[in-house]
């Protein structure tokens, strides 16, 4: 297959390199190349490209952090690819390193190409390692998904799992000779970058370069292909928009006296000669699936498949190699499988190429998409802190000038949470309901419980700041009949050892709010001065009671007093019921609902101390209102004492 390879940046300038290095060596000359770059050293490090075919644009004028797509001049080079001899090209390879900055060009490249060249376009990608970051990552994902958008087939190659294994073969090699030269080559293997990334591009080069070769030949090298593959059937394995992974495995054949003599000796030899040819295809072709392939992949998730056996002719077995064609027919889930060999003269080793196309299950891919999905969430993370720490720093800026008299209340601050823990809290049900900080503020009132008046307006009235006439930010208890008014702020202890009631404590839960709702500093608070119990529901319905023995059911219409039956001996509730239990219930107003706020009838004996007004023991209402209802209250019922229920 006659192709014109393009390296984009850094990686793909060096894999270029290497494979044009290999067409030469194998003197099939089917390579036509060119690298572009805006890193000159990059370009000047390349050891086998010629001069001409290293395209460079510098960053004249052009600060660094500009797009490489100010950088690179698309028309520079159409120009110098349509100067090169690209008459008899079936392909066009373009060869970068997903995550880099020079990738960024390759949609304005590939388009413009389309609309010179009818030839296929594919992509040799390399994905990153991990240790380089999830901004990398998340990149790489990026110029993934683009990629595949415009070309005929991605083939990727993962430096991940290609490092790993470079890493640990030179980890057992040192441990081989575990002398002073082997902890040596280990070292340099692991810390050099260039040697690393060589190691790399030459493993690239093999099972890139053999795909490329094949169908070609020289006059020299090659003999006649029982199986020709020609570069039609490639290509048509690689096309389809999908991602292609490239197994490749060698072996080296046996070499000696021994073996040539062996070779010769009788029928019962060459028979075993043969199934260990046969036995080696099998063995290689395992290998080149689940062991050496470019990419880690699912085989049953492939849609085409190729395979490709190479070496001197003699040692090309048949027999194994009908075995591999069936076993990778029978595993793709799709229907087209290719096939062939590629015998070489000059050779000491059997290799075999299994190229999977169409695949839909690469872990890699996948991982770097999640990765790119974690990164993303940090970022916005960070986004938000940021915007946060601003505005913070400005709160405290424009405080400090006195622009602000008061400090926000710490409960009107929003709570910040990360898109993780938000995510986890919406999970569990805590932001379910909003919540707020509780203050530590609580209102008690000295002796309280101890009062001997048993008829009193067990009421506290905060009023209004803003509506009294006299703000001097006291709290005064309303006046009992004949009485005094009592200043809280002045007499009443208010201790901050409980915490304060929840914004939420006032939401529409267990109070009312009437129309246009006080703010928080325009309330009126109502708290009982004797600790209540709110009757549990049982005690209030027929149904859940039990009777004694010989006791009639009440009907339904019990507490109405209407329609009461009454077992033998059984008294008839009295209608003050509540009265004695200390509660009142307005005319009018509705029951109390099932909750906190309307949690028990006042019980006779000493109250708490401390009364927590989170409980539901405090209403809300609005203070004019209030105030005109209770005047035309105490007009008709001085001696109405309980909880009034708005
Ligand atoms: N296999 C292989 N991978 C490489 C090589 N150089 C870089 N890479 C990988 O390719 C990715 C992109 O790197 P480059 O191509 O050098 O980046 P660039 O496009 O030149 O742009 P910069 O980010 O500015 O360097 C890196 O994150 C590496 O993972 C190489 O020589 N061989």
């Amino acid at each position: 297959m006659r192709v014109l390879t393009i390296g984009l940046g850094g990686a793909g300038s060096r894999v270029v390199d290497q494979l044009y290095d290999h067409d030469q060596r194998s003197k099939v000359y089917c390579m036509s190349a060119v690298a572009i770059d805006i890193d000159p050293n990059s370009l000047l490090q390349l050891r086998h490209l010629p001069n001409p075919a290293r395209i460079f644009f510098p960053r004249v004028d052009i600060p660094d952090h500009a797009l490489v797509t100010n950088v690179i001049d698309i028309e520079e080079v159409m120009t110098r690819l349509q100067s090169m001899d690209t008459m008899e090209i079936d392909a066009i390879l373009l060869c970068c390193g997903l995550g880099g900055s020079v990738i960024d060009i390759a949609p304005l490249i590939i388009a413009e190409i389309r609309k010179s060249y009818v030839e296929p376009i594919f992509a040799l990608a390399v994905l990153p390692c991990l240790e380089e970051g999830k901004r990398v990552s998340a990149k790489a994902a990026d110029d993934l998904d683009a990629l595949q958008e415009l070309v005929d087939a991605v083939i990727l190659f993962d430096n991940e799992t290609w490092s790993q294994k470079i890493k640990a073969a030179a980890a057992a090699a040192g441990a081989e000779n575990a002398g002073v030269m082997g902890q040596l080559r280990q070292t340099s293997i692991g810390s050099d970058p260039r040697t690393h990334y060589n190691m790399l591009n030459e493993r690239i080069a093999r099972q890139i370069g053999l795909l490329l070769r094949a169908g070609e030949f020289n006059e020299s090298g090659l003999e006649v292909a029982e199986i020709v593959l020609d570069a039609g059937e490639v290509l048509n394995t690689l096309k389809g928009n999908g991602f292609v992974a490239v197994g490749y495995a060698t072996e080296r054949l046996p070499t000696g006296w021994r073996n040539v003599f062996r070779r010769r000796q009788s029928l019962k030899d060459f028979i075993q000669g043969s199934q260990e040819k046969a036995a080696r295809i099998i063995s290689l072709a395992k290998k080149a699936v689940y062991e050496d392939v470019s990419i880690p992949c699912d085989l049953t998730s492939a849609d085409k498949a190729l395979v490709l056996i190479a070496g001197p002719s003699a040692e090309l077995s048949m027999k194994g190699f009908q075995t591999v064609r069936k076993w990778i027919d029978r595993s793709i889930a799709g229907l087209e499988m290719r096939s062939g060999d590629y015998p070489v003269k000059s050779t000491s080793y059997v290799g075999i190429i299994i190229v999977l196309s169409g695949l839909a299950n690469i872990p890699r891919v996948e991982e770097l998409r999640e990765i790119r999905v974690e990164y993303q969430l940090e970022c916005e993370e960070e986004r938000l802190r940021m915007e946060e720490e601003a505005r913070l720093r400005e709160e405290g800026e424009a405080l400090a000038a006195g622009a602000i008299s008061e400090v926000p209340d710490e409960s009107d601050i929003p709570g910040f949470a990360s898109p993780f823990e938000s995510a986890y809290l919406e999970e569990t049900g805590y932001m379910a309901e909003p919540t707020t900080p509780e203050r530590d503020e609580m209102i008690s009132l000295s002796g309280r419980g101890e009062s001997g008046h048993k008829r009193r307006d067990d009421t506290i009235d905060i009023l209004p700041k803003a509506e009294k006439e006299q703000d001097d930010g006291a709290l005064i208890l309303p006046p009992k009949p004949g009485g005094r008014e009592i200043d809280l702020a002045g007499s009443a202890s208010v201790t901050s050892s409980m915490p304060a009631p929840k914004n939420s404590t006032f939401g529409l839960k267990g109070i009312t709010i009437e129309k246009a709702g006080p703010k928080d500093d325009a309330i009126t608070y109502s708290a009982p001065l004797k600790p209540v119990q709110r009757p549990r529901e049982g005690a209030l319905s027929a149904d859940a009671g039990t009777l004694d023995h010989g006791v009639q059911r009440p009907k339904d219409g019990v507490f109405t007093g209407d329609h009461v039956t009454l077992g033998q001996g059984m008294q008839r509730p009295k209608d003050d019921l509540f009265e004695e239990a200390g509660l009142r219930v307005r005319e009018g107003a509705p029951l109390p609902k099932d909750g906190p706020s309307g949690r028990g009838l006042a019980r006779p004996g000493p109250a708490p101390k401390e009364v927590d007004p989170s409980r539901g023991k405090l209403d809300v209402i609005d203070a004019t209102a209030r105030q005109k209802s209770r005047n035309e209250e105490k007009r008709s019922d001085e001696t109405d004492s309980g909880i009034t229920w708005l």
